[in-house]
């Protein structure tokens, strides 16, 4: 019951405004969100093979574990275990993003595995059935099973479409420093303070009107995102410019990809050690 060799992108995951509202009792926090999806990400292919197997290649393969723990073998595992497969897949992991950036690339990569081995095993599950098995797995995942433009509630898993898609086709540069920040010390020093709710609407539109209430704490615990921010606000024809999830990537939208792309050049020669990454919201 294996199909031919393929392959899914893990769209790489934007918060276009991400409001931080209250932390709960289990210590996560109930946020409202808008996620966006650029038109690149981490590669991910498959082929036959008896066991379920993790290779990773790509810019940013090195010191990611392909054991168990990665989250594109946790979600293989589950898929599996929640529909009884019992043959193989040998995975290949292309990693381009980097981890620990406010990307999603965990996130994005586990929907990935869901989505490639839901259709290479042949199982044939509707987006309702992958997004129960993607919450198991983070809070950002059943958002990346779909990829495209929703607003999140709940710790993110409550999704729900946005009347008026005014962002799909945005020119966006997506901007990292190159330090890696992890969520849990980010939310942890968040200052508590609840600054309002995050508007409906179309995406763009409650996007202008918002905020990430995840930036001001991420700064402290990484000054270079300021740097980052203040060179991206910069840039001729930045229409939105706002820090990614828990950071510390960040991100620019422009009308036009030129303006996106000579903001990419102009970034990469001034800062050779950041990563700047341009294409377009899908
Ligand atoms: C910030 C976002 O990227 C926005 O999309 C997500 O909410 C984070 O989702 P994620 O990376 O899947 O986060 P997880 O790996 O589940 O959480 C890491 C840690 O961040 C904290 N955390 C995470 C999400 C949340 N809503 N409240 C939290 O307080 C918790 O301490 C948790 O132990
Ligand atoms: N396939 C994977 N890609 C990246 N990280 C992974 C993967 N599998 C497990 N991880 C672990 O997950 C952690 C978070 O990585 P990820 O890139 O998803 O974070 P993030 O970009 O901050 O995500 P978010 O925007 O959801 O907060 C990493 O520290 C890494 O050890």
């Amino acid at each position: 019951m294996t199909g031919e060799a393929a392959a899914e992108t893990g769209w790489a995951k934007i918060n276009l405004a991400l409001h931080v509202r209250r932390r709960r009792a289990d210590g996560y926090h109930d946020i409202e969100t808008i996620f966006a999806f650029a038109d690149f990400g981490d590669g991910l292919s498959v082929r036959a093979a008896d066991d379920v197997t993790l290779t990773i290649r790509g810019p940013f393969g090195e010191g990611l574990p392909a054991d168990e723990s990665n989250l594109v073998m946790r979600a293989a595992r589950a898929l599996a275990g929640a529909h009884g497969v019992r043959v193989g897949a040998a995975l290949t992991l292309d990693k381009r993003l980097p981890v620990a950036s406010g990307i999603g690339g965990g996130s994005a990569d586990a929907a990935a595995a869901l989505r490639l081995l839901n259709r290479y095993w042949e199982i044939d599950a509707d987006d309702v059935a992958l997004c129960a098995i993607a919450a198991t797995l983070g809070a950002d995942v059943p958002a990346c099973v779909d990829s495209h433009t929703q607003r999140g509630d709940g710790v993110g898993e409550e999704l729900r479409t946005l009347e008026g898609d005014d962002v799909r086709g945005k020119a966006v540069l997506l901007v990292n420093p190159g330090a890696p920040l992890a969520t849990g010390p980010v939310f942890a020093a968040w200052d508590g303070i609840d600054r309002g709710a995050l508007a409906f609407g179309p995406p763009l539109a409650a996007a202008l009107a918002g905020r990430n209430d995840l930036q001001t704490s991420a700064v402290s615990l990484c000054p270079a995102i300021g740097t980052v921010l203040n060179v991206l606000a910069a840039q001729p024809g930045a229409l939105l410019v706002r820090m990614s999830g828990s950071g510390a990537t960040c991100f620019a939208l422009f009308d036009t990809d030129a303006d996106a792309e000579a903001a990419q050049s102009a970034i990469a020669a001034a800062h050779p050690g950041w990563w700047a990454a341009a294409g377009r919201l899908r």
